[in-house]
């Protein structure tokens, strides 16, 4: 079957249909996406991350091009303008998107591609890929919610405070995901995450 892919140009094509698989983890700065992710590519060496696009300055031992590519906000306006983001959105005063042209390729190369983003870049990936594994991230608590973030001690109160209230808007939407999971236990957390993602592999294989 033929399947509607959007090009760089924001027109549409008609492709080979992409053999890989998206999967969306979000959920509220600091509730522990990133740390999950990590482990799970740890465990699972052949899941490729998206490292994304953004305004933020480095936080000490980020690595560009591994952690993010950090650029202006003059570059990030270029690669909206020139069609080169998946999605985009601004988040507490920084711009973060997902580069199209590597994810493209790599779902092709029928690789499952693990976007960790914020909600508003969630939303706009599950509208333009409806098939996508979305997985939303919950806190324990607000209280717990804030430990960690504060714990991390890489923002500003201020910082932390516009990150907070951001949480506050993005939990009320996790409804909207196909799976909530709270990161409690980091462990049970990340097994619960495993599972998802390998149900849906091989549903996809046996279906395809
Ligand atoms: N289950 C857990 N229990 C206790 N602490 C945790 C747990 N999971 C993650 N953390 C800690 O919480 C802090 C925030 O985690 P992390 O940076 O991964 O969050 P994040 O969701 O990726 O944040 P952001 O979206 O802002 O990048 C880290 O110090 C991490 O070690
Ligand atoms: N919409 C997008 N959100 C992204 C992307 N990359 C990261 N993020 C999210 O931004 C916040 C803040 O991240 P931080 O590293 O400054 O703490 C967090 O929720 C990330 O998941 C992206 O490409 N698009």
């Amino acid at each position: 079957m033929m399947q509607v892919i959007s090009t760089k140009s924001g027109a549409t094509t008609k492709e080979c249909p992409p053999t890989g698989k998206l999967i969306i983890l979000t959920g509220p700065s600091g509730v522990g996406k990133g740390t999950l992710m990590r482990s799970l590519l740890q465990r699972h060496p052949d899941l490729h991350y998206s490292v994304s696009v953004t305004t933020r300055s480095p936080r000490p031992g980020e690595t560009n091009g591994k952690d993010y590519y950090f650029v202006s906000r003059r570059e990030f306006e270029e690669l909206v303008a020139a069609g080169e983001l998946l999605e985009w959105a601004e988040f507490a005063g920084n711009y973060y998107g997902t580069p199209r042209e590597a994810v493209i390729n790599q779902i092709r190369s029928g690789k499952r591609v693990v976007l960790e983003i914020e909600l508003k870049g969630a939303r706009q990936i599950r509208a333009s890929y409806p098939n996508a594994l979305s997985i939303f991230i919950l806190p324990p608590s607000m209280s717990e919610l804030e430990k960690r973030i504060r714990g991390r001690a890489q923002d500003s109160d201020e910082a932390i405070a516009r990150r907070l209230r951001r949480a506050q808007e993005e939990i009320t939407a996790a409804d909207e995901f196909n799976l909530k999971i709270v990161n409690d236990d980091f462990e049970r957390a990340l097994n619960a995450i495993e599972a998802a993602i390998l149900s849906e592999h091989s549903l996809a294989r046996r279906s395809g």
